[in-house]
């Protein structure tokens, strides 16, 4: 195992250690944002029937083909549908419907013309008035084609397509109301160290509220997992290679925060390497150097250091990638945009470094991105109060104000205007 491995290899092996959780069948509304796991087929042609775009009338747009200004043609109106209804009459030589926005196309008809460009010669328009029109219309003119959608029997959605808003109500219309999609992983979240109480507390001397244990929950959430909060582990071997072992039996994935590095009392390493197989150790990236992953029980066991910001980090770049791995996700990755840095940027490093910033539009349309002034690891603040990560290029070099660096957009409120 090579001591120090760059983000790109640490990525390629934890991605490559998990597999897919099994299929479950969900209802519809769950499996938005979430990927498919098989094919989808509609079970009846979308939409069912032709029908109208337009409150208007339904006609043969042979009958007002030399429609004109001056030589308007004139047609009775012989019914009036609505939504719902279906007319099983004929419309005959010189006769139209008068029909609704979303009835069904009578037979005899293949147009409709809006009833804002038809005059009304005698009566009012409805059944047995005779209406006028000064222009022709294409036929299909403000007709919606059966099928159109989708034709039943047909995938309407591949597997690893991932459902939107939209989505759910394109399949609620194919009559797919049940979805298989990959079961969210159940992930274990242990914070270790002896410092710490749990968040419901007011801290002795000495002793900090645990909270990685609640931001590590709410990552896993956010990248489509049930996460658990396990009780804190204190700073022995032995309990913290209890808790691991008993997480790997029970969860398919174990978070451990705290203890990564190489102080007196950092056991994640060892724990994994006496309970399975230990596979990393380090990655060259800044926060959070010290990233330990390998595999007990066959279960993935991700240590991630325990300054806030570093296991935070770590959490984004490696276990969210691997986390939408076994949910069947093939995109990994937060958007990223190109944008300006404000301001001289000296904090360099030969790890790649990710700068907690602000990424905002210029008046002139283009992205700038601004640093958090407070760049320590050990602080969940600064991530709150910003929106993206400005990833330093790799090298050591200072960065002029004005070089263009990549954003990985984290929390972009709804006013950045992207
Ligand atoms: N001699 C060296 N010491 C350290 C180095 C180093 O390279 N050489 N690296 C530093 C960096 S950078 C990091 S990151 C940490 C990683 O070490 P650990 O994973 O062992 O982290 P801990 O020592 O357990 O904790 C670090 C820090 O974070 C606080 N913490 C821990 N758990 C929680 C929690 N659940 N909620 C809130 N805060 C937590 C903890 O109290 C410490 O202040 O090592 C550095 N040292
Ligand atoms: O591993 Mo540490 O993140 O650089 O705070």
């Amino acid at each position: 195992m090579k001591e120090m491995i760059s983000l790109e290899e640490a990525r390629a092996l934890v991605c490559g250690a998990v597999a897919p959780t099994e299929v479950e069948t969900v209802p519809l509304l769950e499996a938005v944002g979430r990927p498919v796991a098989a094919d989808l087929t509609s079970d009846i042609d979308v939409a069912p029937f032709a029908h109208s775009a337009m409150d208007g009338f339904a006609l043969r747009a042979a009958e007002i083909a030399a429609a004109a200004e001056d030589a308007p043609a004139t047609l009775r109106v012989v019914a009036e549908i609505g939504a719902g209804d279906v007319f099983d009459g004929v419309i005959g030589p010189g006769e139209c419907v008068r029909i609704m926005t979303g009835a069904c196309l009578p037979a005899d008809a293949d147009a409709v013309v809006k009833y804002e460009i038809v005059g009304v010669v005698e009566g009012d328009g409805k059944t047995g008035s005779l209406v006028s029109f000064t222009a022709p219309a294409k036929a299909g003119a403000n007709v919606r084609p059966a099928g159109e959608e989708a034709r039943a029997g047909e995938v309407i959605v591949r597997a690893g397509e991932v459902i939107s808003a939209a989505g759910v109500g394109f399949l609620a219309g194919c009559g797919v109301l049940e979805v298989p999609v990959c079961r969210r992983p159940r992930v274990a979240i242990i914070a270790t160290g002896s410092e710490l109480v749990p968040a419901s507390e007011v801290p002795g001397p000495g002793k900090i509220r645990n909270s990685n244990s609640y931001a590590m929950a709410a990552c896993a959430r956010e990248a489509g997992a049930e996460a658990h909060m396990l009780p804190i582990v204190e700073d022995t071997f032995e309990a913290l290679r209890d808790a691991v072992a008993a997480a790997a039996r029970d969860y398919d994935f174990v978070v451990t925060t705290g203890g990564a590095a190489n102080g007196d009392y950092d056991f994640i390493k060892p724990v994994v390497a006496e309970l399975g197989e230990l596979m990393m150790t380090t990655v060259s990236m800044r926060p959070g150097k010290a990233q330990t992953f390998g595999i007990v029980n066959g279960t993935p066991v991700f240590g991630l250091p325990g300054n806030p910001a570093a296991a935070y980090v770590g959490f984004q770049m490696l276990i969210r990638p691997a986390l939408r791995t076994m949910q069947g996700y093939t995109f990994m990755d937060h958007p990223v945009v190109r944008a300006r840095l404000t301001a001289d940027e000296k904090n360099r490093d030969p790890r790649r470094i990710f700068l907690r910033a602000n990424l905002t539009r210029a008046s002139d349309g283009t992205y700038e991105v601004t640093p958090a002034k407070n760049q320590s690891s050990g602080l969940f603040g600064p991530i709150q109060k910003t929106n993206c990560m400005a990833v330093m290029p790799d090298g050591t070099e200072p960065q002029p104000a004005g070089s263009v660096v990549d954003c990985i957009l984290l929390d972009v409120p709804e006013e950045v205007c992207l």
